[in-house]
This record gives structure tokens, sequence and C-alpha cells, in this order.
């Protein structure tokens, strides 16, 4: 029996990076935190120890804050391009780079009515991502969105599944509706304005969950997966995910009380899981 080694990858994760651009009259303050993982011609430094074709994962780290200084300018995918034609153009070795870009959104705080020039507040917990793959001259890019935590009180329900044996679950027409959705989706072609386009698909995802009336997560997920398709033309393919942050009915009966449909334990752990891919 012959043993071998076969997939495998190497690079840096949580390379987190910050930068300022300084303008005349205000600062624009970014972000990011940066995993980048290199595939190709590695064997040998697995099974002999060989290093004369590794691109140290510190000097992989380094490049990314060198050329942010230069090429950190707009959006995460054009740099996350930037930094992956770089490392396919200056390492033979190397067949196939995935950078994966997550950014820590800050605006600038606002006071009566005008933008402090230096000054910002955190998003929230909803992140804007990018993964650039570059393989054999192919390059794709994802963006996406995650941490999207969303709720509604109302307009969702859950009837008419399997009850066997081991059913509990109650059904209802009127229940809170709770996710952190994490979206990513593909371009028809990369030049796109990416961040404008980011916007407006994390736009149509609030606007088709908070007017879908749901009969369940994964029929929510999906028109909300239909309706990216719809509006953005330049979008092929849309994967969502949706944990199921159960708030479920606490039970007042035990202190004499009636539960309206209003007093719910929030629940982490175990949670449903939903996830799907739309496509064109
Ligand atoms: O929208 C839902 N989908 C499910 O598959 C499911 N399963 C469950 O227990 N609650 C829910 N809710």
């Amino acid at each position: 029996m012959s043993i071998k080694l076969a997939l495998n990858s190497y690079g840096k994760n949580a390379v987190n990076l910050s930068k300022i651009i300084r303008h005349a009259d205000y600062h624009e303050f970014r972000q990011i935190t940066v995993n980048i993982s290199l595939e190709g011609d590695f064997t040998t430094a697995y099974t002999e120890g060989d290093n004369t074709k590794i691109l140290a994962t510190d000097t992989q780290k380094n490049t990314i804050y060198a050329l942010a200084k230069e090429h950190f300018t707009s959006s995460i995918e054009a740099f996350g391009i930037y930094l992956s034609d770089h490392f396919i153009a200056n390492n033979p070795q190397v067949t196939k780079v995935t950078i994966d870009i997550t950014e820590h959104g800050y605006t600038r705080m606002a006071f009566d009515g005008s933008l402090h020039p230096h000054a910002y507040i955190g998003n929230g917990p909803d992140k804007n991502t990018a993964l650039i793959v570059q393989d054999k001259g192919n390059i794709t890019v994802r963006s996406g969105v995650k941490d999207l935590l969303i709720l509604k009180t109302t307009d969702s329900g859950f009837e008419n599944f399997i009850r066997d044996e081991f059913t509990s679950l109650k059904e209802t027409a009127d229940r809170i509706l709770a996710t952190q959705c994490e979206a990513s989706w593909l371009y028809t072609s990369n030049g796109q304005d990416f961040t404008a386009c980011a916007a407006a698909v994390r736009n149509t995802l609030l606007k088709t969950f908070a007017f879908h009336n749901s009969l369940s997560v994964q029929q929510t997920l999906y028109a909300m997966g239909e309706a990216v398709l719809q509006e953005h033309s330049m979008i092929k393919e849309i994967s969502l995910q949706m944990p199921n942050k159960h708030h479920i009915p606490f039970n007042l009966e035990q202190f004499g009380l009636f539960n309206k449909n209003d007093i719910f334990i929030a629940t982490d752990e175990p949670y449903g899981l939903i996830q799907g891919t739309i496509t064109r």
C-alpha cells in the first residue's frame, strides 16, 4: 500500500489590518481581517521537510500589510484581487490562491447633521465579506455578508410538518422569526462596483425578509435568494445560511399566568440550520 499526500494548503489566518486614509478635511478608516491560503507544488515540504519552495506565512502576512499601503483604496474585492494577482505572479510554485476578507465596518459619527471628521462608530454585527479564488488563470470573486442579525415578530409560522412518535413541537401560525444570516454571491463578470452591489443586495435581503409571509425558514431563504437574482442581473448565484434562532413560548401556566404569545425563552443551542443556493 502506498501512502501519499493528498489535498493540502497553507497560509496565514486572521491578518488584522486597519488603515487611515487622510484627506484634507476628514479621515477615512477601514478595518479588515484577511485569511490567505496557497496551494501548489508543496509536496516535498510535507514529505521531506524541504522548505525551498515555501513562501513563509510570515512573509505572506507582511505582504498583505505592505501592499495595503498603495492598493487597499476601494473595495475589499479589489484588494483581494490585487493580492491574489501578486502571489500568483511572483510565485511560480503556487497554482491556487484563496483570499478571504471580512470588513469590520465603521461609519463616521454625525452631530447636528454634520459628519465628524475623524470619529467613527462600529456598524453593528454584520460585516461585508469577499472571497477571491485564483486558480490556473481563472479568478472567481464571491461577495457576501455575514452576521446579519434579523428578526420579525410576526408574519411567520411553521405548520403541516411531519408528526411522528417523537414530535413535540406545536404548530404555530404566529411566531418570532430570527436568524443570523450569512450570504455570498457570484457575479456574472468581475467588473462590478462591488461596494455598491453589496449594499444593494443587503437591502434586497432585508426587504424580502421583512415583507415575506413566512411558512418556514426554508421558504423565506428561497424568497430572499430569488429576489436577489430578480433584482440584480449581475449576480448569477447566491448561497444563504440561515440559523433558526429560536424564541420558544415560555410556560407561564405553571405560575397561573396566560402567555399571550408574548413571553419567550431565547435559545442559542441547539439551533436549526437552513442552507441553500439559488441559481439561474
Ligand atoms: O422554519 C422552520 N423550518 C424547520 O425545518 C423547522 N424545524 C423546526 O423544529 N422548526 C422549524 N422551522
